[in-house]
């Protein structure tokens, strides 16, 4: 599969404007997530490209090949796409064993018998469901019939694979192996993958991009490490991160070739040139500083360029702890890998290294100061 590119693409529902002017370009080969709340969009673009749903405005181009043009009212059938879809809802044929149900697609092709088999049982070897190949649908649980419909999808190695919440009905052991046979198929096989999840986790460790989405609105498009490193703006910063990143109300200037921002806890000096906002000498602006809790080193003495703060609870969880701390009446989450023991009420001081700070203009919640 070549690129597929979203162009200008408007959907509504009746009155209500779903998709607003959406443009996204997929690569050979990407491993595409679409990320973003409930309600934002997400299955909508996924059906929009499969051809399930046809939209207002726009266009859609894969493989350089025309296959929406909503002007001369051209699109191309679902058929015709090249493509693979899984769907939350997972419709197995209830009359088909797993093995039948996963072989259906092949014996279209004529398949070679032994290929055949073969090919069925490596993709629910893969799914870890080889043990059920003679079941049908009805003897499976909710969560093995969803590893059925992946092995369906996978087993004739598509071009393109769209895959629409393929693990919201497994346990969270299952979903941690799955995703790692998804990563791992997705490496072996070269498959263009559109994968749809609210799940900020699966996004940020299968995908090779993220596009998110706020109320049909694509925000950000950037490999995982990208936006989680530098969001595009405060929704994108809240959104993605376990646990949040932490927000502090501060303002802004420039003075001398310094951008200036002082804060009740302390005050962070960057060269101005890290400023990514038009801004007059000496004018005050309101604005956010984002820190994400491992980016917060608590030190137990006094150094230079620390803030001081106070301990107010600690949460040791064998493989990390989580702090919270209080500093010039912001409370802080931080996060240190391995069992701290801090007290309640201890001071402590903490290093926050100003390079990897993100600071955000209030008025319009963009980035305007990013993490190197
Ligand atoms: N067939 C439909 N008819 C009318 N409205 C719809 C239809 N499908 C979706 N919508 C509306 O379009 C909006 C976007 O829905 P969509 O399913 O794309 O969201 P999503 O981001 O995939 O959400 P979720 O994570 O809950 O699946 C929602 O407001 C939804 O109610």
């Amino acid at each position: 599969m070549g690129k597929i590119v979203l162009k200008n693409i408007d959907k509504f529902y009746g009155s209500n404007h779903v998709l607003k002017n959406l443009n996204l370009e997929i690569e050979d080969g990407d491993f595409m997530t679409l990320l973003g709340p409930s309600g934002c969009g997400k299955t909508t673009t996924l059906r929009v490209l499969s051809g399930l749903e046809k939209p207002q405005n726009g266009y859609i181009y894969m493989d350089e090949k025309e296959i929406v043009n909503c002007d001369e009212a051209h699109y191309e059938a679902p058929s015709k796409r090249g493509l693979n879809l899984v769907f939350q809802s997972y419709a197995l044929w209830p009359h088909m064993t797993v093995f039948e149900n996963v072989a259906f697609g092949l014996t279209i092709k004529k398949i070679p018998k032994e290929e055949m088999k073969r090919m069925v049982e490596n993709a629910l070897e893969r799914m870890q469901i080889l043990q059920f190949k003679e079941r049908y649908p009805a003897e499976l649980s909710g969560g093995q019939q969803q590893r059925v419909a992946i092995a369906r999808a996978i087993v004739s190695a598509p071009k393109l694979l769209l895959l629409d919440e393929p693990l919201s009905n497994l346990d969270a052991k299952l979903r941690v192996d799955m995703r790692t046979e998804l990563k791992r198929l997705h490496h072996e096989m070269g498959t263009t993958i559109v994968y749809v999840t609210h799940d900020q986790i699966e996004a940020l460790t299968m995908s090779t991009k993220i596009a998110i989405f706020f109320e049909g609105v694509l925000t950000q498009v950037d490999t995982p490490l990208g936006i989680y490193n530098n969001p595009a703006d405060l929704r994108v910063a809240d959104f993605i991160g376990n646990p949040r990143i932490n927000f502090a109300e501060c303002t802004g200037r420039v003075k001398e070739s310094k951008f200036i921002v002082t804060s009740s806890f302390g005050e962070f000096v960057f060269d101005s040139s890290m400023l990514k906002k038009e801004g007059g000498e000496n004018k005050e602006f309101p604005c956010v500083i984002g820190l994400r809790p491992e980016q917060i080193e608590i030190k137990r003495k006094q150094e230079e360029g620390c803030f001081a703060a106070k301990v107010y609870t600690s949460q040791p969880a064998g493989s990390e702890t989580l702090i919270t701390l209080k500093a010039g009446g912001v409370t802080f989450l931080a996060k240190e890998i391995g069992i701290a023991n801090y007290k309640e009420n201890e001071k402590v001081w903490l290093y926050i290294d100003p390079n990897k700070v993100n600071v955000f203009d209030q008025e319009s919640k963009k980035l305007i100061k990013y993490s190197v």
